[in-house]
Order: C-alpha cells, then structure tokens, then sequence
C-alpha cells in the first residue's frame, strides 16, 4: 500500500511540470498583449487565462483527494493547500469568469490607450506626456487641465464597468465558501488573521512624521502658487505635488529645497548596466543573456504598449524579462532598478518547485525590488559612480537629502495604505457604486490631506485613473514595503558592519550583506512571512519576524526634529480638517 505522503509526492511531482507548462503559456500570451495591443492578442490572452483557471480547477479536485490528517510533512501540506487555493478559479462558472477578463481586458484596453485632453485640440497619452506636464509644469491651470483630463479619459470612461466587475469577483471567491469576499482573498496572501488591524496600526505609527512633511511642503507650496490657493481646512491641491496620483512629491524638490539636482550624462543601457552592477557588486545573480535579447526597454514607435513598467518571470528558470517605456530621468533611473530587483528575487527561486517560486509574501516581492534604492541614492554612492560631483556637507546636505528621500518614501504612506482601504470597502458592500468617488476622495482628504483642484461627483470615477484599480492588482503590497525594506536596510547595515546614520549606509560592494539578504530571497514562499522576515533581522538588535516602523521613524528621525523645529518657527499648523473635503459632493 503506497503510503498517503508518498502518493502525494508523486502527484506533486508530475503537478510541479504541468503548472510550469501552462503558465510559461499563459505570461507568454500575457507578454504578446502588453507589448501589442491588438484584439487578437487581447483574445489570445483571454483564451489562456481561461484555459489556466480551467487547469487550476481541476488540479484542485485532484489535490482534494489526499488526506491531509494522514500526511505529517509540512512541506508536502502546504504545496497540497497551495494547489487547492485557487482564489476565483474555484467558479466552476467558466462563463462569468470570462466576463471578468473580458471587463479586466477593457478596462486596462482603456487605461493604456487613454488620451487626457489638456485643451480642446490637444490630447496626449499618460506616459511620458501627461506624467511629464504634472512633473515639470509649474502652472496651476495647465497642471489642472492635465489633471482633469487625465481622468475624463481613463476613470470617467470605465466607471461603468466597475460594479460588474466586483460583483462577479465577489461571486467567484466565494463559490467554495473560503472567503468572505475579495478583500478577503486578497489579504490571505499575508497569512495572518491580524493583518488588516497591524497595517492600520503601523499606518497611525507612521501618520506624525507625514503631517509634519505635508506641514512643510504645504507651507512651501502656498509661497510658490500663493495662499488663495490654499483653503483653510489646510488640504494641499491634488495636481501640484509633482505626480498624477500626488504618491511621490520629488519632483517638487526644487521648489522645496534649492539643491543642485544633477541630470547625468548617461544612456537607456546604462541605466540597466549601473543596475544590474549594483545587484552584481553585493554578491546578486547578473541578468541573463536572455533578459538583453528578450526585453522591452524603450517604448515602441510602431505600435500601442502597456507603458506601466512590470518585470515578468516566465516560469521555465530561464525566461526573465523588463517592459518598461524607459527615459533618461532620475525617477526613471529608480524604477530600472526596482524592476531588476524584481527580476533578482526571480533568478534566486527559480529552482523552488513552481508553488514557491513567489515572494514570502507580496509585500518583500516589492520591498527586495525597492531595498538597493535606499543605497543607491546615498550622496557617496552617487558620487562613487559619477552621476554627482560633489558630496553635500554633512548637516545641511543631510536634511536636504533627507527631505528628497522623504518626498518619495514617506508621502507615499498615506497612498500605499488607501487603494485597497477604498478596495477592501468596495468588495465588502460598505461602498456602493453610487458612492465610489466620494468615499475615494473621503480616504484621500482625511489621509493624504489634499483635495481634488476641480468639482468631483459621482459621475466621476478617480480611482480607475490609477493602474491598479483597472488592473486588479492589489497595493497593500506597497505599504508593507515600504515599512519593511527599512527593517532590511537597518539589519543588513548591521550585517554589513557599516556604522554612522542609516540614512547614509550604502550597502555597495558588501557581500556579506547580499548574502544575508540572498538567503531571504531563495525561500521564496516555502515557509509564511515571519521566517523570512527573520532570515535577514536575525542577529541584529531589534530583530523581530514582524513589520516594525521603528527603524523608518529611526531613518527619518532627524529629519522629523528639523520638520518639527521648522514648523514651529513659522508658526505653521500640522494637519488639516478631517471629513471635510473641498470640491467634493457629499451624497
Ligand atoms: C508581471 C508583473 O506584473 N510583475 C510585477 C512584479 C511582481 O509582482 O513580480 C510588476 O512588475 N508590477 C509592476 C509594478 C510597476 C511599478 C508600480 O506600479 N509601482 C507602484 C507603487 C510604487 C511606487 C514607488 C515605488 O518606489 C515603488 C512602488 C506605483 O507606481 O503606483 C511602476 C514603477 C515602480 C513599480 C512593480 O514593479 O511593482
Ligand atoms: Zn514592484
């Protein structure tokens, strides 16, 4: 009589080869469609969508036929439970789950060829045209119209098709009775049963130090466009702040700082080979020929493109691939390596079997993909590769370098954390079609305190002009990340016996540092979260297997002090009026 574990190692042998198969099948036709888009290719993509969901299913029957009592190995447990967690897969109502592609396919058909008109000839797509009006334009009326336009032409278009959408999702995961509603699925990728009340915790840590940057940046902002822009609930307007979804505020630094922002002479190649130096220099895998021969780097003339940068793993350990519409920006230069650190994590999985080839959960996907950036910036490190000439002098170069980090990674808190706050609302039933747009700009006034620059209703539909809402992608992933990859820096500055103030640790170079973090990476998700969390804080003083915010507040601790100090001097009130948003119907 085979034993129970010893038939089921088998079957998830065979299982490991097949799920390969298909899904180098399924990203393969995912690739054709966003770096063509055509309905051929969109049908392509649909058709091996649904013919996935259809092997999932039945490999989940498969799997259910094993008695887990009977089988002690845990490794062996948990691929079983992970080929059975089919999320909305487990519809046997293959009809409708066409219908959610064929609502997904539309709504990414619309955000992606989007022209936001700017004035009544003149209509441009987001990236780079839309995106580069917002970042550089220092008018307040042309970078309203850009604002405007931009979600006349996606969110406004797609409105429509949204409580469909969640509807048939909501009917899908909760066919088998497993979870309660979409959100609900979405948030078992944290294993946790107190994920959502720790991410709210962690977000009310963190929420002094952003009132203090808003304070600043506020303050900043109202001498550049003048105070009658400037209500006195003390909201910042939406469209100033540098970027479309107000997320990331660097590109307002001249404005908040005078800092001689260096553009270096470098090219779109270059940027991946400074990259990929760095992942190589701490001991990380290089990119395979096949990334060179294979990716997309600069936006095609010929044809339409997804333009929203993604890094893509093919699932054949040899396929590892980055589209993105790269330019010769600063922020640009940062994305290139985030999509690489991406690809890093891929090659450092890639010989798990198929089921842990994924992140431990999605948020160390995101935190490995941002960790060398908090390097990469440093004054040294920028001076060590020649893209600046000078390192700023230590006290006031610090703030102000400081102040150019915080403008990414500590502005962004309030918007990482409210994309699946409205999402996890709107699955739930406590937001209903007919109040998307105000609960959306509820969340976006109380916790980024900014309003919209022209009159919301209903009619609109703001959160279908981010990319993550047409496309499906969960976010919370990027909150997590952003509070984790500073326990990570923290811990492998320790590693790497690099002393001074953490925001000026470059982990360049140290191999022993890559090591400890390669040593997280290689798990991929054989094992939940906290073990991996552990693999790197291991050792370190405050090492934990938990999120912390600690080491964030310790990294931005000085420059809170000079936020606090500055404030107070010129008398400048922290925070804005909660439920009180101007230019937003309240139903
Ligand atoms: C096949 C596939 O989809 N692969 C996944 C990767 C995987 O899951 O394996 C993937 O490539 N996702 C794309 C997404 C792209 C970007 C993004 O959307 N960023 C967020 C939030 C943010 C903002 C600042 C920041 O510093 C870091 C993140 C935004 O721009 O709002 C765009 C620029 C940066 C990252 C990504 O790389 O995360
Ligand atoms: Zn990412």
């Amino acid at each position: 009589l085979v034993s129970e574990e010893a038939a089921a190692i088998a079957y998830l042998e065979e299982y490991d080869k097949l799920t390969a198969d298909i899904h180098y099948q399924y990203t393969k036709a995912g690739w054709i469609y966003e770096t063509n888009i055509t309905d051929e290719t969109l049908a392509n993509m649909t058709d091996w969508s649904l013919k996935l969901s259809d092997f999932k299913y039945r490999e989940a029957k498969n799997a259910s036929r094993f008695d887990l009592s009977k089988i002690n190995n845990k490794n062996i447990t948990r691929l079983l439970r992970k080929v059975m967690n089919i999320g909305i897969a487990a519809s046997p109502d293959t009809v409708k789950l066409k219908k959610i592609s064929d609502i997904e396919g539309e709504m990414a058909g619309i955000y992606s060829t989007a022209k936001g008109c700017i004035d009544v000839t003149t209509c441009l797509p987001l990236e780079p045209d839309l995106v580069n009006i917002i970042a550089n334009s220092r008018h307040y009326e042309e970078l309203a119209a850009a604002w405007k336009g931009w979600r006349d032409a996606s969110g406004k278009k797609m409105k429509h098709l949204y409580p469909e959408y969640v509807n048939l999702l909501n009917e899908a995961i909760t066919f088998d009775g497993k979870y309660e509603d979409m959100g609900d699925y979405y948030r078992s990728d944290y294993e946790s049963p107190t994920f959502e009340s720790d991410v709210r915790a962690l977000f009310q840590e963190l929420a002094p130090l952003y009132e203090n940057l808003h304070a600043y940046v506020r303050r900043k902002l109202r001498q550049h466009y003048g105070a009658d822009k400037f209500p006195n609930t003390g909201h910042i307007p939406a469209h100033i702040l540098g970027n479309m979804w107000a997320q990331d505020w660097t590109n307002v630094y001249d404005i908040l700082a005078p800092y001689p922002n260096k553009g270096s002479n470098y090219t779109i190649t270059r940027m991946y080979k400074v990259a990929e130096d760095f992942f190589t220099s701490i001991g990380l895998n290089k990119m395979p020929l096949l990334f060179w021969q294979k990716s997309m780097l600069v936006k095609p003339i010929d044809r339409e493109v997804i333009c929203h940068a993604s890094a893509w793993d093919f699932g054949n350990k040899r396929d590892f691939r980055i589209k993105q519409c790269t330019t010769l920006t600063d922020e640009q230069l940062l994305t290139v390596h985030h999509e690489m650190g991406h690809i890093i994590y891929y090659l450092a999985y890639k010989d798990l079997p198929y089921l842990y080839r994924d992140g431990a959960n999605p948020g160390f996907h995101e935190g490995m993909a941002d960790i060398v950036t908090l390097s990469f910036q440093t004054p040294e490190h920028l001076k060590k590769i020649g893209f600046l000439d000078d390192v700023p002098a230590q006290n006031e170069g610090d703030i102000n370098f400081l102040l150019r980090m915080a403008l990414s990674k500590v502005a962004f808190l309030p918007f990482g954390y409210l994309i699946d706050q409205w999402r996890w609302s709107v699955f739930r039933g406590d937001t209903m079609p007919d109040s998307y747009n105000e609960k959306w700009w509820d969340l976006r006034c109380d916790l980024q305190g900014i309003f919209p620059p022209v009159e919301r209703t209903n009619a609109d539909f703001d959160p279908g002009a981010k990319y993550h809402v047409p496309g499906g992608v969960p976010y919370i992933s990027y909150f997590v990340s952003f509070v984790a990859q500073f326990q990570w820096h923290k811990a492998l500055c320790k590693v790497a016996n690099i002393s001074g103030p953490l925001h000026r640790c470059d982990i360049y170079n140290n191999t022993m540092a890559g090591s400890r973090l390669n040593d997280m990476l290689k798990m991929g998700s054989t094992r939940p979260w906290g073990e991996a969390m552990l693999k790197i804080t291991n050792g370190t003083d405050g090492q934990t297997n938990k999120l912390s915010a600690a080491p964030l507040l310790e990294y931005f601790g000085p420059l809170l002090k000079w936020l606090q100090e500055n404030n107070r001097m010129y008398n400048e009130r922290i925070g804005w009026d909660k439920k009180k948003c101007p230019n937003v119907q309240s139903a």
